[in-house]
């Protein structure tokens, strides 16, 4: 029950924000019409129970006239009812999308706001698929609540008007048993009630692992997905080494366990549907055992049979609404928890950058970036680099090396501000534009002019600007193919995608450039070439580089080394032991 009553309160905390935004007008007035349309259904309902009464009489008493008044009558309710029922979905459908449309958004902001995706990544809970999360649950959230609340509503309000009617039916049809009258007021309302309240009972004994299931259904399928992505993205690295037995061995174990929950789920379903199957159909004879005794002693005609049937099994299946609405509430309940989860994630992930353990605090103008106390962890607290009064001045060029692990990258990435593990301060100027090339960068899916000049707009920069930045690192070739879309990550090399990462350093011209061996792939000579490309066309520009060639080092004014120290590895200054011969300062 509290687990129902927490499920409750967060699907409403999901629901409400949407009816209160900027589409508020639109969602709500959508909302109301399908009330109002549902309310009209249950009206007509209502109606078509009164008809059984006429029509049954008309039969039993063979008027020809009312019969034909009747089916009249029955047709035009029918017309009536079905233009309901198409506008119903219609607008209901309407509202779907509308919903689900602003909370894509909202998710997809809150996800990719700054590094949210990454620090969710990195405290790695529960939200482990965001893809699913935003694009299936979404989807499926709006459309269970929408149908399991219009269902509530119908059922409610059904059970209203009809247990009036059955209340009213069962003083005109008394309990005849053994051949006299039993004054039980209302029998018909309390022979359903106890009818449903045994069967809802029973079916939550039965159904209620499904909810557990059901959720793990999703993410078996989920991780499932997400690895048959993987082994897509990387098919070129699993070709090479042969992997594909261990990738197929890897994929048929994880499709195992989707097999093996969904397994579970349908012995589960099994037992319930029996029991729903049987307990629907027993419905359907159980209302005319009780009122039989009633017409077989003359106390009721055939038509007040037929009506009284007709009224019970309305008050019967909205009493029931909980059984028929079973299997669907138990994957909206998965549904409301996984969103809950990647609420969380994301207010979590929100939280822990506003309040990093490393602090980013402005620095003056000119003033380089400077570290102080600076102790950078891994996620588990274990202790990664120190820095402290360490300065990257401005217009100084430094390489930074060290030890592979030591926390070369975790040093970039917290002066990129993703990297909340550790304490102590950087200080950065205020307004300053920094960039971060790594070994392999990224390229979105796209026309090419697009993927260098990410992440500005395609139109930031001409043709010629791109074409000419293109000729400077030395592809040519691709300042022919602006307009051509690519997978550029996969199908250039690594060296090609690394001038293609300076290109767009070029173009941004950053104060900062961090490249983290963002060259390693080239020769030595190309390699060169592009560091005094950058220092010739970007002379303000601070770079910081990191790497583990000797050679980079005439292209540096200052050396930076990480050394083993108590607190994992210390950056300081690294005296040179002789001076760089074609420094890029001395020319
Ligand atoms: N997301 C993460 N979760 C847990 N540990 C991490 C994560 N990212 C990095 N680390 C750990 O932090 C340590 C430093 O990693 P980092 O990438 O900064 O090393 P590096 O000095 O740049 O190494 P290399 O020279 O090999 O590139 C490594 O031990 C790595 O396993």
């Amino acid at each position: 029950m509290k687990a129902i009553r927490t499920t409750l309160a967060t699907a409403w905390r999901i629901a409400v924000p949407y009816f209160n935004a900027e589409d508020k007008w639109m969602g709500r007035g959508l909302l109301a019409a399908v009330v109002v349309i549902e309310l009209a259904v249950v009206g007509l309902t209502v109606l078509f129970n009164r008809w059984n009464n006429d029509f049954y009489n008309a039969l039993q008493e063979r008027n020809g006239d009312v019969f034909t008044f009747q089916i009249v009558y029955f047709c035009v309710l029918a017309a009536i009812w079905i233009a309901l029922k198409v506008y119903q979905l219609y607008l209901n459908q309407w509202l779907q999308i509308r919903w689900r449309q602003w909370m894509t958004e909202r998710y997809l902001g809150g996800w990719l706001h700054d590094a949210n995706h990454y620090q969710m990544q990195l405290t790695g809970d529960a939200a482990d698929n965001p893809d699913q999360r935003i694009a299936e649950d979404t989807q499926l959230f709006v459309e269970r609540t929408l149908a399991l609340s219009i269902g509530l509503l119908n059922a409610v309000v059904t059970l209203a008007s009809f247990v009036v009617i059955l209340w009213g039916l069962s003083n005109q049809a008394p309990l005849h048993l053994f051949g006299q009258d039993i004054a039980i007021p209302g029998y018909l309302v309390w022979g359903a009630l106890i009818y449903a309240v045994i069967g809802t009972a029973l079916t939550h004994w039965i159904g209620w692992p499904l909810v557990d299931l059901n959720f793990r259904q999703q993410r078996y399928e989920a991780d499932f997905r997400f690895n048959l992505v993987r082994a897509r993205e990387n098919a070129e690295q699993i070709a090479l080494l042969r992997g594909e037995p261990a990738e197929r061995g890897e994929l048929s174990e994880r499709f195992g366990r989707v097999a093996e929950n969904f397994m579970r789920i349908m012995v589960r379903t099994k037992r319930l549907t029996a029991f729903t199957a049987s307990y629907s159909q027993a419905s359907i004879i159980f209302p005319y055992i009780l009122v039989a005794p009633a017409y077989f002693a003359q106390k009721i005609q055939l038509g007040g049979m037929m009506q009284t049937a007709s009224a019970f099994n309305s008050v019967q299946d909205s009493l029931s609404f909980f059984i028929s609405a079973y299997r669907t509430l138990a994957e909206w309940q998965s549904v409301v928890e996984r969103l809950d989860g990647f609420e969380r994630s994301v207010e979590n992930a929100t939280a822990s950058r506003d309040n990093p353990g490393v602090a980013r605090v402005h620095s003056p103008a000119a003033g380089g970036i400077g570290f102080k106390d600076l102790n950078l962890t891994r996620p588990s607290g274990s202790p990664l680099i120190s820095a402290d009064g360490f300065r990257f001045s401005d217009n100084e060029h430094t390489l930074i090396v060290g030890p592979s692990g030591a926390g070369k990258s975790t040093l970039f990435r917290a002066i990129a501000g993703i990297w909340p593990f550790g304490s102590g301060s950087i200080a950065i100027p205020a307004e300053a534009t920094l960039m971060m090339l790594p070994q392999r960068p990224y390229f979105p899916v796209g026309e090419l002019r697009a993927a260098i000049v990410y992440p500005a707009e395609a139109d930031a920069f001409s043709d010629e600007q791109v074409a000419e930045a293109l000729r400077d690192v030395g592809l040519p070739a691709l300042a022919e193919q602006l307009d051509q879309h690519g997978h550029w990550n996969r199908t250039l090399s690594l060296g090609e995608q690394q001038r293609l990462g300076i290109a767009r350093a070029l173009l941004h011209a950053p104060q900062y450039l961090f490249l983290d061996e963002a060259t390693a792939s080239l020769d030595e000579p190309s390699e060169a070439m592009l560091y005094k490309l950058l220092d010739r066309k970007l002379p303000d520009t601070t770079i910081v580089s990191i790497g583990h060639r000797s050679t980079l080092e005439a292209f540096h004014q200052r050396g930076a080394m990480l050394t083993p120290s108590d607190n994992g590895f210390a950056l300081q200054d690294r005296v040179r032991a002789a001076a760089p011969e074609v420094g890029l300062a001395g020319g």
